[in-house]
């Protein structure tokens, strides 16, 4: 049986629902109205300036997936807002002026029509980055500003607040330039803009991606443009539809994507440099390395402000970590029956290293009983991003997964994770970041998190004890014969 035919087979009844829903999601992608300067967030086409190709339908192990699809992953994902315990640091470049910071919107003096929008939303206080860097994107004389929160945290609605805020609609062309790395977040920005603006009449967002059709000489009398680099690096300077000099805010998010995907940073410096001095200069990225500064610092003037959210730390305090000897994939099944037959578990993950490994477990467990998900590297973002969904909302208590398709995957809710492979990278050496971030997170609400790794042979002994020595965490021996012993791990 091909990859392919165990893949199909797998397919089960949730999956072959969602297909069906994402092919008509496509579909109303593809025919979508060419909007002009509407305000509806619709353009035709669904090409992305970086569209992944799909995986390669062998069953090696998967290509990583691209920060650009881990990005609009997480955005799927949000429903709600990731509460951040840590706290900002405000690296800024000019100590005289304090930052200070707000706890509520109507601190904010925000246009009485865009208030209504964020309560409209759902937001009744502003989130950590919101605090501390509203007051400044929103402050005049404006001030440059480069800003990073990890994914969730409310950085899309700090710079779109700040766009709406400034943007005049009296004026018919576009006052407000926000890049994005990709299509598909470019589409996610216009959205959250759409909705924040609801109750501003006479407020116009285009998209400049690709799709959209300008013609040399075209105005746009948009007021908000939110596009790819290349798209719009086109539409201002081949087909002058618009004059940069006139744009007052310019927000460049999810930097640490555009910095990953070739072309991008010089098509983003490019379109700064024609920018006017005055122009208001934002930068937002979810996470903050080396790279990503240099680029901020290159590309946003003017001794900007700096605010950063330390990343919460992940640790493996609160976990009991286990290995079980198996000798063949066969010793793996029945050692996992015996853990889902001795304990009661809340909701669980299985990391598998290949699709066809997952597809086979998933129908042994769905065979046993089980009502599993699977999630792997090939699906389209939209059918991964419901596939989580549903089992977050408990519709299945298990998830399997294979490596890499499990990045940008909070797992925070569920009591048990099985590293069915133990994660190591392309060149097959530990992985010790997707260890702990898969299993780091669980052991949430005063619960222990159980791990149980399956080790297979000499180097995967070696790839255990690796990641046992780096975190200084025992990972004890547990015998898959002994029910009792299996039993006494969940008190
Ligand atoms: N002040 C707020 N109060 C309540 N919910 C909020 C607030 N700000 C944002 N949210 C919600 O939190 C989720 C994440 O917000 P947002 O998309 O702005 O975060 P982000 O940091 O840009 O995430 P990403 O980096 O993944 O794009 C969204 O569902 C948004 O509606």
């Amino acid at each position: 049986m091909s990859g392919e035919e165990d893949w199909g087979d797998l397919i089960t009844k949730q999956e072959k629902g969602l297909t069906e829903k994402i092919e008509s999601l496509t579909i109303k992608k593809e025919s979508g109205e060419n909007s002009s300067a509407s305000k509806e967030v619709s353009p035709s086409g669904s090409h992305s300036e970086t569209s992944q190709p799909s995986e390669s339908r062998d069953d090696a192990e998967e290509k990583d997936v691209s920060k650009s699809d881990i990005s609009l992953l997480q955005k799927l994902l949000h429903s709600k807002l990731v509460q951040s315990k840590s706290d900002i640091e405000v690296l800024r470049k000019d100590p005289t002026s304090p930052l200070y910071s707000v706890k509520s919107f109507e601190a904010l003096h925000l246009k009485p029509e865009l208030l209504k929008g964020v309560y409209d939303m759902g937001f009744n206080a502003p989130s950590k980055i919101q605090e501390t860097a509203l007051p400044t994107l929103l402050a005049d004389p404006p001030t440059n500003m480069i800003a990073q929160s990890q994914s969730g945290t409310g950085k899309t609605a700090a710079f779109v607040l700040t766009m709406l805020s400034r943007v005049d609609v009296s004026k018919n062309y576009p006052q407000c330039l926000c890049l994005a790395p990709t299509y598909e977040l470019a589409l996610q920005i216009g959205e959250v803009t759409k909705e924040m603006s609801k109750f501003m009449s006479g407020l116009r967002i285009m998209h400049a991606v690709r799709g959209e059709r300008v013609s040399r000489g075209d105005k746009l009398d948009c007021h908000i443009l939110i596009g790819t680099p290349g798209t719009t690096q086109d539409w201002a300077t081949r087909f002058g539809a618009f004059d940069l000099k006139k744009i007052k805010v310019f927000v460049l998010d999810e930097a640490d994507v555009m910095i990953s995907l070739q072309g991008h940073q010089d098509q983003s410096y490019r379109l700064q440099k024609g920018l006017s001095p005055n122009c208001q200069m934002l930068l937002f990225s979810a996470t903050y390395d080396e790279s990503v500064m240099a680029f901020a610092e290159k590309i946003i003037p003017n001794d900007p402000v700096i605010i950063k959210l330390r990343r919460e730390e992940e640790s493996l305090d609160n976990i009991k970590q286990y290995y079980i000897e198996c000798s063949s994939q066969e010793e793996k099944f029945e050692a996992l029956s015996n853990i889902y037959g001795a304990i009661s578990i809340g909701q669980s993950m299985i990391f598998c290293a290949t699709r066809r490994t997952a597809s086979t477990l998933a129908e042994r467990m769905t065979k046993d009983g089980h009502a599993v998900g699977l999630l792997s590297g090939e699906l389209p973002i939209e059918m991964r991003a419901d596939i989580i969904k549903r089992f977050r909302d408990g519709k299945e208590k298990v998830l399997i997964t294979t490596n890499v398709s499990a990045r940008g995957i909070d797992v925070e809710q569920v009591t048990v994770v099985v590293n069915f492979d133990l994660p190591v990278t392309p060149d097959n050496k530990p992985d010790c970041e997707t260890y702990l971030h898969r299993i780091g997170r669980t052991g949430r609400f005063g619960k222990n998190g159980i791990a149980i790794n399956f080790v297979d042979g000499q180097r995967s002994m070696t790839t255990m004890r690796y990641i046992e020595k780096h975190f200084g965490r025992t990972i004890s021996k547990l015998d898959a014969g002994d029910l009792d012993a299996i039993e006494k791990i969940s008190s």
